[in-house]
């Protein structure tokens, strides 16, 4: 049968902004607003934007794996590009894989597993700064963490001085750029406004701090361990290495697309257990019999099933990437419909994951035990996907889920947290979810 080439079902908007004012007053919530009232596929406008939405796992299956040669990264995506170039994230066709080829075996299970003993290292020299009573906010601390962990294992970086110009260029950068994604009309990159100006001095001061990044790891010749000297040594099949300006696209991405996203894994985590003591005192009493007070090793690491069940659920109830988007090439069908060249499709995981009809009656609660009888194996791979799925699946998986397992032993079996009695806890969707007000607690010791 044709596909139908009506719209898909969807909400009213305005004549000239569409739905773009609904989205950025709630996006989580607007999502979850057209998902339950118009189902698993539906519609909506963006000024003069097509876009979809696609909540049913078999049609989020389609888009991220049967169609995905016919689908690029939506214009979100592309908005990051001054930032982050032509790097795994942003590019597309042969050259992104050409990248992600070369990249792939730094990301190999046994490399992955090699950095667990720098992850459980710096994350003790973090603990050592802090004391019982301490108050902190959870989220800055754990993206400290996750940054110096990152800029270690990425780069082999560990001089303070670089690590700070490096963040502090990359934070200007990106506030510049975030702020340009909600607006219809916005004057073109060569234009010299004053806003361009601003994003065109961040890029370059960012720049020439990865290029002394780029140049030590080639000064080291290429002989460390982090993954920075793995690209450097990376050949294609006819001998050619990345340029510089691959490699600083690649760093860049890698950085960004890996510290924060943990950072927010382990923040949610210790807000959630905060709030659900039976969960945390099973946690530590799991940590108690398997690593009896050490920090975990990569030998641990399949040793902790209650641990990876946490982790599972707070990615399930607060993914660290809630959205993902794919513009169509040529037109497609999609769950029975027309979606045209040009159309963008999303896909909501902080919708998908919280469905009733895969995670039962209690889909808002926190329930690690969920994960304990095989729920992952009998849901269908598209209900929940933390990581995205297909040929652009999250390449650093497997160091996220090591790096989080580390951490969350490593800390939880020295402290606790305790929430801020009056602390108001709220998401702010970015391009990542964070905490609106951060998580504002106080540091208890366990022993
Ligand atoms: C809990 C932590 C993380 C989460 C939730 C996460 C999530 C994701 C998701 C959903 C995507 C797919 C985006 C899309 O399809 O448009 C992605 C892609 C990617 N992630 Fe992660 N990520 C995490 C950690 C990491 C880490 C640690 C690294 C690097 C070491 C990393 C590097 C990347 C890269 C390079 C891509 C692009 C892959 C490609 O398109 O070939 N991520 N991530």
């Amino acid at each position: 049968m044709p596909p139908n080439p009506a719209l898909p079902p969807g909400p009213k908007g305005t004549f000239l902004l569409g739905n773009l004012r609904q989205f950025t007053d709630r996006r989580i919530g607007f999502f979850q607003d057209v998902a339950r009232e118009y189902g698993d596929l539906a519609s909506f406008r963006f000024g003069p934007r097509r876009l979809y939405l696609a909540s049913h796992p078999d049609l989020i299956e389609q888009v991220l794996v049967t169609d995905a040669r016919h689908y690029i990264k939506h214009f979100g995506a592309r908005m990051y590009s001054p930032v982050l170039g032509n790097g795994l994230v942003t590019s597309e066709g042969d050259f992104w894989l050409r990248q992600r080829r070369l990249s792939q075996p730094a990301f190999l299970k046994s490399r992955v597993l090699s950095y667990a003993p720098v992850v459980a290292d710096l994350t003790d020299r973090f603990l050592a700064g802090w004391k019982d009573g301490d108050h902190i906010d959870v989220h800055t601390a754990f993206s400290h963490l996750t940054s110096v962990i990152a800029l270690k294992t990425f780069f082999g970086l560990d001089d303070v001085g670089d690590r700070e110009a490096f963040v502090a260029a990359l934070r200007e950068a990106f506030t510049l750029l975030s702020s340009r994604f909600a607006r219809i009309v916005r004057p073109p990159d060569w234009l010299p406004t004053r806003e361009n100006r601003r994003v065109k001095a961040a890029i370059a001061q960012l720049d020439k701090v990865v290029a002394h990044i780029i140049a030590l790891g080639k000064q080291r010749g290429g002989t460390g361990d982090d993954l920075l000297a793995r690209l450097l040594a990376a050949r294609d099949a006819d001998g050619s290495a990345m340029t510089d300006r691959q490699l600083r696209d690649e760093a860049m991405t890698l950085y960004l697309a890996g510290h924060e996203t943990t950072a927010l894994t382990l923040a949610w985590s210790w807000y959630l257990l905060s709030q659900h003591p039976a969960a945390e005192e099973k946690l530590a009493a799991e940590w108690r019999t398997v690593l009896g007070g050490r920090t975990p090793t990569a030998d641990d690491l399949g040793r902790l099933p209650y641990t990876d069940a946490v982790l599972a659920e707070v990615m399930r109830l607060y993914p660290p990437v809630y959205l993902i988007g794919r513009e169509a090439t040529k037109d497609l069908e999609l769950g029975g419909y027309r979606v045209r060249r040009g159309t963008t499709v999303f896909m909501c995981q902080a919708v998908s994951h919280r469905d009733p009809r895969y995670f039962g009656p209690d889909p808002d609660v926190f329930r690690p035990e969920r994960w304990l009888d095989g729920l992952a194996g009998r849901i269908p791979k598209y209900a929940y996907y933390p990581f995205g799925g297909g040929p652009r699946v999250c390449i650093g998986n497997g160091f996220a889920a090591m790096e989080a397992a580390v951490v969350l032993a490593a800390v939880g079996q020295r402290y606790r947290f305790t929430l801020d009695p009056d602390a108001v806890i709220d998401v702010e969707p970015q391009i990542t979810l964070l905490p609106k007000h951060g998580i504002p607690a106080t540091l208890r010791c366990r022993v």
